[in-house]
């Protein structure tokens, strides 16, 4: 590439945007500070041999947090041909603190004026030239998002580029701290080059401590720090940042008119209900209540269906055609050749004893729903069986009017009817002649634990698309700046909530949003707890028990979300009670955006980019242990030999030893059961592997409750590989990734045991010890949770954020 243009510029201000109109990437943009951290390549649409790179918001070029020495380091290091440095016009007098130091780097810099269909609309004006003059660069308004002025401002960069000259300085700081710049300046080595010098001039009389590992030879600038410090009875930092602001101060009275009629905007108005201090909290819960209810339990339930039961089951009706007339014929089967007179009076018998899934059984009956009694005969008919020696059996009738030799009405036969996946794909071996061995693998492995999984697919593209709107709007914002009144009073900042937010989708990119995280102690705390919040692989797990064991209850799937928040902020103010975490909040500096109705394109990709992940997933990782987990259940011991057997029970094979070997770690938390005990391992591959694992083995009956507790287990566990990995590289040390695996599952482990003990005790059917101990543990948790809080000894507030 011959010419490179970096984008620089204060966090959420646009860059990214940019950076996708031109170079046609798919970066993700997300409207908080703190979303790119690391710096992207591209290459400019218009000319391929001009190279384009989005950095990592910056405040200024004093680092505090690794993604600010990222963006700094690249600056001042690999020295891009020119800079664009864009700045946030709503918000044009902080923005420009940066702009006064990147003119310094005697890189050529181009201003874009960013956001300016917002400052058009608002009224505000801008004097363009005033301020070009003003700052010594050329100046462009620009709107990143619409595309307007964004071939101007890159001919105007590639121009700068070309003429290799660096800009003129326009502004002088006072005459004492110009001299010491100067007396600084002439001590700097020959490796620094002239157009550089200022900058690292003023950095070492800022006393920067990370400007030395820049520079070949470090300098000495204590003579002319203390001249400056006795003159203006200051920190020299502190006289810097002032110097800065007097000059933006200049600037923004002679070129930027505010629209003085300006009334409250409609977004003033919409915060002021939003972030209202009584309505906030509760309208939060409201929004992300109806987001997973929407998307698990309402349309999520309906698309996941046809997926499932269509496309990855039996078959589906092409556009519903045929469907009424197919259920009512299954109905008057049902009636006359299930539901006899024998079968009603012992589910009734066994409703009244009492036996689990009797009740639902029965329910299904009285409704004539022939798919809801399937499933709860699927989940319960095996308790009839073994309760009284089965006096409440109904397996004989059941199976005989439903299985392979009944004559049951042939979907065919009611309208245009796609057979599923696996019906063409057993159709398929069964012509060519597969062995059972293959058949088996291609059916039972990889078509029903791949399939579990995809099924699932469309319910998350519906999740991904709310969050895509609610971060596209500016909603998402507004919850970490909420998030951040009631953080603060715990002692944490709401920085620590942005990864949280992110990690909805996927907690990868939520662990590394950590690094925006200037306190060691806090990025670390929030790295061990963002992924409570279930991630968009958790979705199906929450989905599956939902509609297997609580038939889809309002309740069950936003109960996980808040499940999940309301641990994240316990899990906050308990470690922050203990002298590791200890220590003041960072100060959390955060402009609202103002509301827009994000466009349709950007949600679809935004949905489509995190809903291709996980089918490549899929495609990959969920494949290769979905084969595994056939291998294991199918190899086993028959008749204590070892060897395979498609019909061995679960009990003898490999995987259901692993399981019973293991289960008793769950008896506890009440799912002390070979399947869930097999899923719990697999979530640590990838979580949406545990509903693979139900897929491929059968998915036993779990009392509601137990189930429950299986769900709060696998939601706050240790999350899967992939984001442990990002555990590890973001902690950089192995103890720290350990002590977070640790904490994650305990927690885990006590969420789950007080809910199973505490359910227990509710629905009747108390376990005495078990109680006792839970009751000691939450005495516990309780005492952790309210003793008072212990200053820390070590307090340390990071003084030049503070300022801004
Ligand atoms: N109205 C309007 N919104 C914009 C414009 N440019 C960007 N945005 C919005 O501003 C928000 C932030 O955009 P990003 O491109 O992610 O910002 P960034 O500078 O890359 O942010 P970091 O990566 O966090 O430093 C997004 O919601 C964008 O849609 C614009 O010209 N007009
Ligand atoms: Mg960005």
């Amino acid at each position: 590439m011959s010419i490179k243009i970096a984008l620089a510029g204060n966090p959420n201000c646009g860059k990214t945007t940019l950076f996708n109109a031109l170079t046609g990437s798919n970066q993700y943009v997300g409207n908080w500070p703190g979303v790119t951290v690391e710096k992207k390549e591209g290459k400019y649409k218009g000319d391929k041999s001009v190279g384009i790179i989005d950095l990592p918001g910056v405040y200024s070029l004093s680092p505090y947090t690794i993604e600010e020495v990222v963006a700094r380091n690249y600056l001042v290091n690999e020295r891009p041909d020119a800079v664009i440095n864009i700045v946030d016009g709503t918000n044009i007098e902080r923005n420009l603190y940066l702009s006064t130091q990147i003119i310094e780097l005697g890189i050529p810099v181009v201003v874009a004026v960013n956001m300016m269909d917002i400052v058009n609309k608002v009224g505000d004006k801008i004097n363009i030239k005033k301020l070009s003059e003003a700052i010594g660069a050329p100046v462009v308004e620009i709107s990143a998002l619409k595309g307007t002025g964004i071939k101007e401002v890159v001919d105007a960069a590639i121009k700068a580029a070309n003429s290799k000259k660096a800009n003129e300085l326009a502004h002088k700081f006072n005459p004492t701290v110009e001299a010491a710049i100067e007396s600084v300046k002439a001590k700097l080595g020959s490796d620094v080059e002239e157009a550089q010098k200022r900058f690292f001039a003023i950095k070492f009389i800022e006393r920067d401590d990370k400007i030395a590992q820049l520079t070949a030879t470090a300098v000495d600038a204590s003579d002319e720090i203390a001249t400056l410090e006795k003159e203006f009875d200051d920190d020299t930092e502190s006289i810097i940042t002032n110097e800065r602001y007097t000059y933006i101060s200049s600037i923004i009275d002679g070129c930027v008119t505010k629209n003085s009629a300006r009334k409250l905007t409609t977004s003033d108005k919409i915060d002021r209900i939003v972030t209202n201090r009584i309505l906030a909290l509760p309208i939060f819960a409201v929004i992300m209540f109806i987001v997973y209810y929407i998307s698990v339990t309402t349309v999520g339930t309906y698309v996941t269906d046809w997926t499932n039961d269509g496309l990855f089951g039996d078959g589906f009706y092409l556009f519903g055609n045929g469907r009424a007339a197919y259920d009512e014929a299954m109905t008057d089967y049902y009636v006359e050749n299930v539901w006899t007179d024998e079968v009603v009076a012992n589910v009734e018998d066994a409703a009244e004893a009492g036996i689990t899934g009797a009740d639902e059984i029965l329910a299904a009956i009285e409704d004539q729903d022939y798919g809801t009694f399937d499933e709860s005969y699927g989940s319960y008919g095996a308790e009839l069986d073994e309760k009284e020696d089965g006096k409440y059996s109904i397996s004989e009738v059941v199976d005989e009017a439903t299985g392979e030799d009944a004559e049951l009405p042939d979907n065919a036969d009611y309208g245009v009817w796609v057979p599923g996946v696996p019906v063409l794909v057993g159709n398929l071996l069964e012509a060519i002649n597969c062995n059972e061995f293959l058949t088996g693998l291609i059916l039972d492995g990889i078509v029903a634990g791949v399939g579990a999984v995809l099924g699932f697919v469309p319910q998350m593209l519906v999740l991904f698309i709310f969050l895509a709107f609610l971060e596209g709007c500016g909603y998402m914002a507004r919850i970490a700046f909420i998030m951040d009144r009631i953080f603060r009073k715990f002692g944490l900042s709401g920085k620590s909530f942005i990864p949280i937010l992110i990690g909805t989708g996927c907690g990868v990119p939520g662990v590394m949003a950590s690094r925006t995280i200037e306190n060691e102690r806090d990025r670390r705390m929030t790295i061990m707890t963002t992924t409570f919040i279930p991630c968009g692989a958790k979705l199906p797990i929450i989905a599956l028990i939902s509609a297997a064991l609580f038939n889809n209850a309002w309740w069950v799937a936003p109960s996980a979300y808040f499940l999940g928040i309301v641990v994240i902020i316990l899990s906050g103010i308990i470690l922050k009670k203990t002298k590791i975490f200890a220590g003041d909040p960072a100060p959390f500096v955060m402009e609202l955006p103002s509301y827009h109705l994000p466009t349709v394109g950007s949600i679809l990709r935004s949905m489509w980019e995190r809903g291709w992940s996980f089918i490549k997933k899929a495609g990959t990782i969920i494949l290769l242990s979905s084969i595994l987990i056939w291998l294991g259940s199918t190899f086993g011991w028959t008749d204590g030999a070892f060897g395979w057997n498609a019909d061995i029970e679960l009990e003898d094979s490999v995987l259901g030893a692993i399981g019973n070997g293991l289960k008793w770690i769950f008896a506890p938390l009440g799912f002390a059961n070979a399947t869930a005990t097999v899923a719990t391992v697999m979530g640590l591959v990838a979580k949406e592997e545990v509903v693979g694992v139900f897929g491929v083995l059968d998915f036993e009956g779990l009392a509601p409750l137990a189930g429950y507790s299986f769900l709060a287990f696998n939601l706050l566990c240790a999350p899967c590989f992939a984001a442990i990995g990002a555990i590890k590289r973001e902690m950089n040390s192995g103890k720290w990734t350990w002590i977070a695996i640790g904490y994650q599952c305990v927690t885990a482990y006590i969420v789950a045991y007080l809910i199973y003990q505490f359910g227990l005790l509710i629905s009747g059917s108390v376990n005495v010890l078990g109680l006792i101990i839970a009751i000691v543990v939450l005495a516990f948790v309780l005492y952790l949770i309210f003793r008072p809080y212990k200053e820390a000894t070590t307090l340390k507030v990071d003084k030049k954020v503070a300022n801004i």
